[in-house]
């Protein structure tokens, strides 16, 4: 097994990089497809995301059937709260979270299974996100609760987990790490092309042959998923309705826009909580003017995502829940002035690339592949990352 150890002087060694680069799992020439099963619980902390991918690794790549399966209650609310207060998401231990969080997990991987009549046998490999609950690069510290030795020994299945560690402890951004799947899916369109993700947090992937652009945009569905929350007890607004009610405050939107990290280059990546603290202007405001104007911010964060790729895309593909923000969309197509389409009108499922993407990246740690690459993450030189845990 690839052996790693701690860089940082951290209780936690939550960043880790890889020392003794030893022989990869799998060899190059072994490259027939294997299923791949990768589970994510994103930013939004809606449900757990599982999905199967059938796939060389590389470019050959067939997403399967997903489905999402909630937390219970208790442990939703309980990391939402934990991720309102940085200090403890950084520093407390949170040893029952995270075994709380490993078995939802595992309960998530088995039920999967169990629906889809998919057998441990025919399963090669898991890629286990985690929950993120604080990501801050720029001491290159990112977190991902769950354990991949005990989803790999309870499910008898081998198991990669800690996908962005590398990464974050050799100076990358540590996310997004979904572009490169998104590239082996988009090879056979049309380019430049932009794959945007609207999850909590926004990411895009500019993908133009060989050139893979990629960074975190801004606010997606965050902002405005805990102002209807607080305001209208909504765990968010339904297809864009409150938001499209209401009038914008250009004004506090422009405020929100000079926030230096839309004109820092790219790559770039984002804590959930990162524009919180600054929106607060939104308080003053109606409950639809409110959702109406956080709408807004996040539709011009996506536009200023342009100031950072080489060429305009004559083509957005939306992924993520906030694809199915009616609203959204509306202002993305008026703003962009091209074709801004969800991921499904080229036959991708945009409920679960993300999960996909991880299946998908496990096979790659395994054959030593890299997982990110100096223009999605800022890494020094493509970078290969993950930990792999035995079944057995
Ligand atoms: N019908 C809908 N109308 C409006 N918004 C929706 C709808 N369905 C989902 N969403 C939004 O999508 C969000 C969830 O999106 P998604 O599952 O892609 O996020 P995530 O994967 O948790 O986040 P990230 O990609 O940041 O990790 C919800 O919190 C909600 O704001
Ligand atoms: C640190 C972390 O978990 N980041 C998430 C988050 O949610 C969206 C955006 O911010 C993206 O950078 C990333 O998610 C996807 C899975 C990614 O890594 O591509």
């Amino acid at each position: 097994m690839v052996q790693y150890h701690t860089t940082l002087d951290h209780p936690l060694g939550c960043a880790m990089v890889k020392t003794n680069q030893t022989k990869p799992e799998m060899q190059m020439s072994d490259r027939s497809t294997v299923k791949a099963i990768g589970v994510i619980s994103g930013t939004s902390m809606d449900g757990i995301d599982v999905s199967i991918v059938d796939t060389d690794g590389d470019t050959l790549v067939k997403p399967g059937l997903g489905r999402t399966f909630s937390y219970p209650d208790n442990l939703r609310r309980t990391l939402q709260a934990l991720i309102a207060e940085p200090a403890q998401a950084q520093s407390e231990p949170l040893e029952d979270l995270e075994r709380d969080v490993t078995e939802a997990h595992i309960a998530a991987i088995r039920r999967f299974m169990e629906e889809t009549g998919i057998g441990a046998a025919e399963v090669k490999l898991i890629g286990f996100h985690g929950q993120t609950v604080y990501h801050r690069p720029e001491i290159r510290f990112t977190r991902q609760l769950g354990l991949g030795d005990k989803v790999a020994e309870a499910l008898g299945i081998d198991t990669v987990y800690r996908f962005r560690h590398a990464d974050v402890a050799s100076g990358g951004e540590g996310a997004p790490f979904v572009p490169l799947y998104h590239r082996a899916l988009a090879s056979n369109l049309q380019q430049p092309i932009m794959i945007l993700n609207l999850g909590g947090v926004g990411n895009v992937t500019y993908i133009d042959g060989d050139v893979v652009i990629a960074f975190d945009t801004g606010p997606a569905s965050a902002l405005l998923d805990d102002f209807v929350l607080r305001r209208r007890g909504m765990s968010y607004d339904e297809n864009g309705q409150l938001a499209a009610s209401g009038r914008i405050d250009q004004k506090l939107v422009s405020v929100f826009m000079q926030n230096p990290f839309f004109d820092r280059p790219a790559p770039k990546s984002l804590d959930r909580q990162d524009f919180h603290a600054r929106a607060k202007g939104v308080e003053a405001l109606s409950d639809e003017d409110g959702a109406a104007t956080l709408a807004e911010f996040t539709v011009q964060s996506v536009v200023a995502a342009l100031r950072h790729v080489p060429r305009a895309p004559q083509r957005w593909l939306v992924t993520g829940g906030g694809r199915r923000n009616a609203h959204f969309m509306k202002r993305l197509r008026e703003e962009l002035g091209v074709a801004v389409d969800p991921v499904e009108s080229v036959g991708w499922d945009g409920d679960f690339l993300e999960a996909q993407a991880f299946g998908y990246l496990a096979v790659r740690s395994t054959l030593g592949l890299p997982l990110s690459l100096p223009t999605t993450t800022g890494v020094p030189h493509p970078m290969p990352g993950g930990e792999l845990h035995r079944a057995a």
